[in-house]
């Protein structure tokens, strides 16, 4: 029997990837390499006779054009995509913005790396009246003001990227739809762990490499059976 697959695939490398700067909700654009890598990423899943049915992504443009991108490339450009805050990358709190190399400069190795892999280490938080606040911003304005986050660690990642995947995602893979997300490192590492059950520790050792697909396959019963990157 063909096992179900869904492909998960991070962004390309986006302008603030390439600064080196910490990116979380800022909505940055795509750099000339990052549409290389999306275009590359899309000729792998073509060799590999990927096609989809359904897609999702975030509410920010590095996510929505990589997506974009692969579609244009495997010619299903007409494809709905459904774009939800919940996908998008952890939010970085006071930390987006600033440059990593200073940011370990200042607090250490140690203490940065606790803050960009642990699984419940939250980066120092933003106020209301933060410029980077996304009750600012008119794509959350939907969102109750305690939903809107003023810092992220993974664990609270995850409390918002699973009841989408629960809700809405999983139930169109039971319907036995190929299902497409193109994402973001920390959301895409929420999902991975949930799915294939990873502990806390172990996690701090995954960091998702920008658009590389990774495959989850699934069993008859639709219980996730392993991972792996396309190659
Ligand atoms: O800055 C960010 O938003 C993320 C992804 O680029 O960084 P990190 O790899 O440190 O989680």
């Amino acid at each position: 029997m063909i096992a179900k697959k869904v492909v998960l695939i991070r962004h390309g490398q986006s302008v603030w990837n390439e600064l080196n700067q910490f990116t979380g909700w800022h909505d940055v654009e795509l750099t000339r390499k990052g549409k290389d890598e999306a275009q590359s990423a899309a000729l792998l899943l073509k060799k590999n006779n990927f096609f989809f049915d359904c897609s999702y992504t975030s509410v920010l443009k590095r996510a929505i054009h990589t997506l974009q991108y692969i579609l244009d490339e495997i010619d299903q450009s007409w494809l709905s995509v459904q774009k939800t805050w919940r996908l998008n990358e952890r939010h970085y709190g006071a930390l987006e913005g600033l440059n990593k190399n200073q940011v370990i400069e200042k607090y250490g190795e140690k203490k940065v790396m606790l803050w960009r892999r642990s699984f419940n280490i939250t980066p120092p938080k933003i106020s209301m009246h933060d410029k980077r606040f996304p009750g600012h911003d008119r794509r959350y304005s939907h969102l109750k003001f305690d939903k809107i986050p003023l810092g992220e660690s993974l664990e609270t990642t995850a409390i918002r990227v699973i009841p989408y995947w629960d809700q809405v995602i999983y139930p169109e893979l039971k319907k036995n739809k190929k299902i497409l997300i193109v994402a973001h490192g920390n959301s895409l590492r929420a999902l991975v762990q949930y799915l294939n059950k990873i502990d806390n520790q172990k996690i701090l050792e995954l960091n998702i490499p920008t658009a590389t697909p990774i495959i989850v396959e699934f069993n008859e019963q639709y219980i996730p059976i392993k991972w792996y990157y396309l190659k």
